[in-house]
C-alpha cells in the first residue's frame, strides 16, 4: 500500500477535524476525496503531507511513518497560496526547483505553456482562475509519486477546468497516484477510479468507483447528493 491510514484523528483545541479514519490509497489509481467545507478533507491531507501532526492513529507512506523521506515522493498542493507575489511565474519555477529534487524545469514549461500562463507574468497580477492554475502546474512539474491537490477546481472557468483535468490525466500513470479534494463531484466523476466519501472527519463510504455506482444503482454525483443531503 502507497499511502495508509489507520484509526487517524486529529483534534484542535475544541474540535475534532478528523475522527477515525482508515484509508488505504494504492499506486496507479486516481482517488476523490469528497464531503461538503469542514468535513476534514484538507486536515488528512496535511497529515499525508507530514505538514499537520495526527492527535492519535497512524499515518504511513510504503510502512514507514510519514517524514522526511515521504515529502520527497509526496507533492501537496494547497489551498492557501504558495508564492510571494513579487515572483513571475519564470521565479516561481526556480523556487520550486531550489526546493523540490524531484522538479522537472521542461515539464513546467510545457504545462505553463498548456495552461495559457506566460512566463514573465508576475504571480501578483493573475486572476484567481490563472493563479490557481500556475499552482497546479507548479504542483504537477514535481516527477512525484502521490500528488495530493486540494480544491484543484474552485473558482475556475468551465473551460479552464477540463484543461486542468486533462492534465492531471497526463501525469496519472501506473507509478504514481493521484487525490484530488473536492466538491465539485460532476468535474471529477468521470475521471476517478475510488471515491472517499468524508462526512465530519469520518469515512461514510469508500470504494471504486465502478463498483459503488453498480452497488447503489447510481452514478457518484447522486450518491453525493444522498450522503450530504
Ligand atoms: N488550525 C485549525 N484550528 C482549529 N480548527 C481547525 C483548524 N483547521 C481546521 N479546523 C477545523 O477542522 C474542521 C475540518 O476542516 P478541514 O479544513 O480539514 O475541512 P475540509 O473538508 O477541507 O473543508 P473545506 O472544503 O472547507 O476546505 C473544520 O471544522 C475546521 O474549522
Amino acid at each position: 500500500m502507497m499511502l495508509e491510514s489507520k484509526n487517524l484523528v486529529k483534534k484542535y483545541m475544541t474540535k475534532t477535524a478528523v475522527k477515525n479514519i482508515s484509508l488505504s490509497i494504492e499506486r496507479g489509481r486516481i482517488y476523490a476525496i469528497l464531503g461538503p467545507n469542514g468535513s476534514g478533507k484538507t486536515t488528512f491531507m496535511k497529515m499525508a503531507a507530514g505538514l499537520v501532526k495526527p492527535t492519535n492513529g497512524t499515518i504511513t507512506y510504503e510502512g514507514l511513518p510519514i517524514g522526511i523521506e515521504s515529502k520527497e515522493k509526496v507533492a501537496y498542493m494547497s489551498t492557501e497560496p504558495f508564492f510571494y507575489s513579487y515572483m513571475t511565474i519564470a521565479d516561481v519555477g526556480k523556487y520550486y526547483q531550489d526546493f523540490f529534487k524531484d522538479f522537472d524545469m521542461a515539464r513546467y514549461e510545457d504545462l505553463i505553456q498548456k495552461m495559457d500562463l506566460n512566463m514573465k507574468d508576475k504571480a501578483k497580477t493573475l486572476s484567481s482562475g490563472l493563479a490557481a492554475k500556475l499552482k497546479i502546474a507548479a504542483t504537477l512539474a514535481r516527477k512525484a509519486e502521490l500528488y495530493m491537490l486540494d480544491e484543484p477546481l474552485n473558482g475556475i472557468d468551465i473551460i479552464a477546468r477540463e484543461k486542468i483535468i486533462n492534465t492531471i490525466l497526463e501525469v496519472a500513470n501506473d507509478n504514481t497516484s493521484i487525490l484530488i479534494s473536492s466538491h465539485l463531484v460532476d468535474e471529477l466523476e468521470k475521471i476517478i477510479d475510488h471515491a472517499v466519501f468524508i462526512k465530519t472527519g469520518e469515512v461514510v463510504l469508500v470504494g471504486d468507483a465502478d463498483r459503488l455506482r453498480e452497488e447503489h444503482g447510481k452514478s457518484i454525483v447522486d450518491l453525493y447528493k444522498e450522503i450530504y443531503a
